[in-house]
């Protein structure tokens, strides 16, 4: 599954009407499934549909016929100058002696519910004026909002704030990326019967589904052992930061690995969990780390200026290795490219400037190019840029491929959660995974575990006592997605 973004979303409904594929059969499932959402949510209440001049608005008259056939009370209020597609739905309207209002007359009334059907893909500046006003007073009326396809105004201010939206065809970065997420509500997709052709843009992001990450997860054999799951080395500890090799370990005790073998400077007071072996270092040196047991690694959990050494040392074992937080440095991540041994780079947007030489807050505002660019820079390295949501980039041939995940919440914003996902990459990978897969799938997992207990105040080591179950209940099939298909 892909993540469309409007342009592409354009582009593909081109595609749809170039294989022949009549446009108004689109427009005419968009505002059928439109009303059946509104019936199903909000039985017997009287709806408002609001119609902009575009295709979106050419939705909402569709939707306006469907909930007056189905019994419902509906007005219907629309801006002028309808063409094409939009204009013959509203003489299908017209046809049923239902005639639209101008938009201006419009006014809230107490129990209705508002279909937003104002502007979708087609917005292409702020809006302002009237339309910014009649935004104000549907975002100031107490009656719920269903969006049609976006909440108008998407992606800049001011917008609609909906209950839900109704999602034509595919996933826009809208309704994924904060802080316009939020804007949106519940999330409803509808497929509306567009060629399957047409959606087939493999080079747009791909959407990680239960199903897609649950097809990833590592089989075990019924005569498995510690020594053939998957064996993890940590590498990390200095000063006062204890607590980050600490949870490293947990995260991969905790994601499935065999072993668990934790080294960090001598005379540290590291408190790992009991299953873990101790490899103290006086001096960090390939020699320090060649008795220890392992298949992939985790370096610079709170590292501090021994994150070179350390991670210089665990590079002379050449297994695929996690790079996080100290280790973030360019000379670092550009000795694993050089090298070929397999990587994966975890860092935050601030992590992710120092690898680039830019800023934070830029990275923040542009996560999927700001992956994009660290992939291009880092030939050859897996990057997972943690945010809302995490985005995932590697090069692929000439192009760069990309992926979004869909789990996680903002109650995962504190200190650790970032060490128990290196664990949990390590252990993916030292099960046998592609980097690229482990990367995936310890995203998926880690923000699984993170929703499924997602109240503010949730720890890290709280999220890593989930993962066991948020395994299981992926493999089991049970886990759905943040959206609803209709
Ligand atoms: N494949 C699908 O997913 C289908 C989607 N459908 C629906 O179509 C819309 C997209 O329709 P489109 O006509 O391209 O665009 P909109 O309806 O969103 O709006 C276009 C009009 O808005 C004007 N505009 C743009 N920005 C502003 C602004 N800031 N202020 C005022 N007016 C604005 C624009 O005119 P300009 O010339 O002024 O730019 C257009 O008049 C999609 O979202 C779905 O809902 C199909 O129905 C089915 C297939
Ligand atoms: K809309």
């Amino acid at each position: 599954m892909r993540l469309f973004t409007s342009q592409r979303m354009r582009q593909a409904d081109a595609t749809a009407v170039g294989l022949g594929f009549p446009s108004l059969l689109l427009m005419e499932a968009a505002g059928r499934a439109v009303a059946e959402w509104v019936l199903e949510r909000f039985p017997g209440r009287p709806v408002a549909v609001l119609c902009g001049r575009g295709n979106n608005g050419g939705d909402g008259l569709v939707a306006a016929r469907h909930l007056m056939l189905a019994g419902a009370r509906v007005r219907v209020f629309a801006a002028e100058g309808h063409s094409g597609d939009a204009a013959q739905m509203q003489r299908a309207l017209q046809a049923h002696a239902l005639e639209p209002r101008p938009l201006e007359q419009w006014q809230p009334q107490p129990g209705e519910v508002i279909v937003d059907a104002l502007f979708g893909t087609g917005l292409n500046r702020r809006l302002e004026g009237s339309w910014a006003e009649l935004v104000g007073r549907i975002n100031a009326s107490s009656c719920p909002v269903v969006a049609v396809d976006l909440p108008s105004g998407l992606p800049f201010e001011p917008h609609v704030r909906a209950h839900s939206t109704l999602v034509l065809a595919a996933l826009k970065s809208e309704h994924l990326f904060y802080p316009w997420r939020e804007a949106c509500g519940r999330i409803v997709l509808a497929g509306i019967g567009m060629p399957e052709r047409s959606l087939f843009q493999p080079d747009l992001p791909e959407l990680l589904t239960p199903q897609a990450m649950a097809a990833l997860l590592p089989r075990r054999s019924g005569d498995a052992h510690k020594g053939s799951v998957g064996r993890v080395l940590i590498a990390g500890g200095y000063a006062n930061y204890t607590g980050a090799p600490a949870l490293a370990a947990l995260g991969a005790h905790r994601a499935g690995a065999g072993l668990v073998s934790v080294a960090y400077p001598a005379g540290l007071e590291l408190h790992l969990p009991l299953e873990s072996v101790r490899y103290p270092q006086e001096h960090w040196s390939p020699e320090g780390l060649s008795h220890v047991r392992a298949e992939a690694a985790a370096v610079g959990m709170g590292a501090g200026p021994q994150a070179e050494p350390a991670a210089q040392a665990v590079l002379s074992r050449r297994i695929p290795t996690v790079l996080d937080a100290d280790a973030l440095q360019p000379g670092i991540v550009e000795s694993y490219a050089r090298a070929g041994t397999p990587a994966v780079i975890t860092p935050h947007p601030g992590e992710a400037a120092r690898l680039l030489g830019s800023e934070a807050a830029s990275i923040a505002a542009s996560p999927l190019e700001a992956a994009r660019t660290l992939a291009e820079r880092f030939a050859g390295v897996t990057v997972v840029l943690k945010g809302g949501p995490t985005v995932l980039a590697r090069q692929r041939g000439s192009g760069v491929e990309l992926a979004v995940g869909t789990t996680g919440n903002p109650a995962m914003a504190s200190g650790g959660m970032g060490d128990v996902l290196s664990g949990v990459i390590a252990a993916l990978l030292a099960a046998g995974l592609e980097p690229w897969d482990a990367a995936r799938l310890g995203v998926y997992l880690h923000g699984l575990s993170g929703d499924r207990r997602g109240q503010v105040g949730l720890l890290a080591h709280d999220l890593a006592e989930e993962l066991p179950q948020a395994r299981a209940a992926l493999e089991r099939g049970e886990v759905r997605a943040f959206w609803e298909w209709r």
